[in-house]
């Protein structure tokens, strides 16, 4: 991903808002599709890391409506990069719901990792990895134990960009919230009673101090989703799009661009065919 952020000064070019119906509906939909996952694996319940941000906060909402307070075990994940407000948004998250959760400080689990290879302990991406690969560990963990099925947050504009870590925030059962753009997150979490503080914070993955990820991705949500919605979702040529959404066809390209370096990250680890000797 590129630090340039001179494409980041840009507006919102497209509403991609759902109706008060569509709402209701994808409600219903998310809902049935977190009960109907629990109950197809046989498992207890759900268990998901809480970091304050959005998307982990919607899930959360959404599966204590398909299963129930008991249904969802919280997990908060503090490590040396997190700020106290996240922390404490995450707690207040899992009080508001009236679901168990636990607060897990990862900083000596990643810290055996640093011992173990110090040459990887400054670089900042590899690093912040191990933090999200380590909160996967923890969530399995409790998962095993519990008879439950571990809930990813991953949303749709995130998937389709890589704008996660490979076997880490997406080593995930499965991803209620995963069909919709960031704008629809937000949206549907408003909708669902999530607290507006929560639904306007700014995006981070919090893998380094004051990371945020419209800055790292050298472009908005908002544009963004609007050019993963006309150009790669949608039938919009690349010149379409610019003229649409009054981009640059540097924009078009990074997300194209984005979409494509990640293509590894939306399958299965690939083997060779069989040689058949
Ligand atoms: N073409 C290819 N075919 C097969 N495998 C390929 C590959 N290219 C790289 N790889 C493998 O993938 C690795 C790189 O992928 P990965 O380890 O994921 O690391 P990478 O994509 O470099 O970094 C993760 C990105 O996701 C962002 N993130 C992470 C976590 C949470 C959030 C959030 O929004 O909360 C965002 C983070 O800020 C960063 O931009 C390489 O080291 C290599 O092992
Ligand atoms: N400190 C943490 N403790 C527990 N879980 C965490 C922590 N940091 C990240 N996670 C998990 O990793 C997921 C991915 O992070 P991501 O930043 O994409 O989502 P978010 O924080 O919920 O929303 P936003 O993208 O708006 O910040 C989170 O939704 C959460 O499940
Ligand atoms: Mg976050």
């Amino acid at each position: 991903m590129s630090n340039d952020t001179s494409v980041l000064s840009d507006v919102a070019p497209l509403d991609l808002r759902l109706s008060e119906a569509e709402l209701d509906a994808t409600r219903d939909h998310l809902t049935a599709f977190i009960r109907d996952t629990v109950e197809d694996a046989g498992a207890d319940g759900a268990v998901l890391g809480l970091s304050g941000g959005i998307d982990s906060t919607l899930t959360a909402y959404l599966a204590v409506e398909a299963l129930g307070e008991d249904g969802l075990h919280g997990l908060v994940m503090p490590s040396e990069v997190n700020t106290e407000g996240n922390m404490s948004d995450a707690e207040r998250v899992a009080q508001d719901l009236g679901i168990e959760y636990d607060v897990v400080e990862i900083n000596p689990i990643v810290d055996s990792f640093f011992e173990a290879y110090p040459e990887g302990a400054d670089d900042q991406m590899a690093a912040g990895n191990v933090r999200v690969r380590a909160r996967g560990i923890l969530n399995y963990f409790v998962a095993n134990h519990e008879n439950r099925i571990v809930l990813g947050t991953g949303n749709r504009s995130e998937a389709m960009t890589g704008y996660f870590t490979k076997y880490g925030d997406q080593a995930v059962d499965c991803n209620p919230i995963g069909n919709l753009y960031k704008q629809q997150v937000r949206q549907l979490a408003s909708h669902v009673g999530v607290p507006e503080d929560l639904v306007m914070k700014t995006p981070s993955a919090e893998m380094w101090m004051g990371q945020t990820d419209e800055e790292e991705m050298g472009l908005t949500y908002d544009t963004l989703d609007a050019i993963l919605a006309l150009h790669v979702d949608g039938p919009l040529s690349t010149s379409a799009t610019m003229r649409t959404l009054d981009v640059t066809e540097e924009q078009v390209a990074r997300v194209v661009g984005l979409v494509e370096a990640s293509e590894h990250k939306r399958h299965m680890p690939p083997a060779p065919d069989s040689l058949r000797l």
